[in-house]
């Protein structure tokens, strides 16, 4: 199984969600940003080294919410989300093929990767961060 660190950033009250491009596994679905966790890294390193990778920015990192386990049949995750809010830089893409900044109640609008729709239930129920 393989273990993903995803990053779900605040930035005011919106969050950044990004589409991730054609060439890649589960083409042009919606995610948030974040990676595999590679040997002997902890889990808060990795998103903020993923994060500073994909999107250019740093984050400050506040708390892990529930994981989601999925099974996309030829290869199962662990998805595992951390809230987290925006500190510096400018947005720049360097995988991904678009980004939006939606409020909580724009999200389900859009064409999740299966694996995340927990996560982005779980959120729509969160009262704060
Ligand atoms: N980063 C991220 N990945 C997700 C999410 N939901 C979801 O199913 N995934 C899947 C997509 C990928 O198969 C895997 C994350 O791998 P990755 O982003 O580090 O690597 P990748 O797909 O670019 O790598 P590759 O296997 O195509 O070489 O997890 C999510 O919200 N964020």
């Amino acid at each position: 199984m393989l273990n993903v660190i995803c990053a779900i950033i605040f930035f005011d009250e919106k969050i950044l969600v990004v589409q991730r491009s054609d060439k890649m596994k589960l083409p042009l679905k919606w995610e948030f940003p974040g990676g595999k966790l590679e040997d002997g890294e902890s889990e808060s390193d990795c998103i903020q080294r993923e994060i500073m990778e994909e999107i250019n920015i740093e984050i400050d990192v506040i708390r892990k919410i529930s994981n989601s386990i999925y099974d996309y049949g030829d290869f199962k995750i662990n998805l595992i989300p951390f809230i987290a809010r925006y500190a510096s830089g400018e947005i720049q893409l360097a995988e991904h093929n678009d980004y939006k900044l939606l409020s909580k109640s724009d999200l389900l609008n859009l064409d999740w990767a299966e694996a995340d729709l927990p996560i982005v239930a779980e959120l729509l129920k969160m009262e704060q961060l």
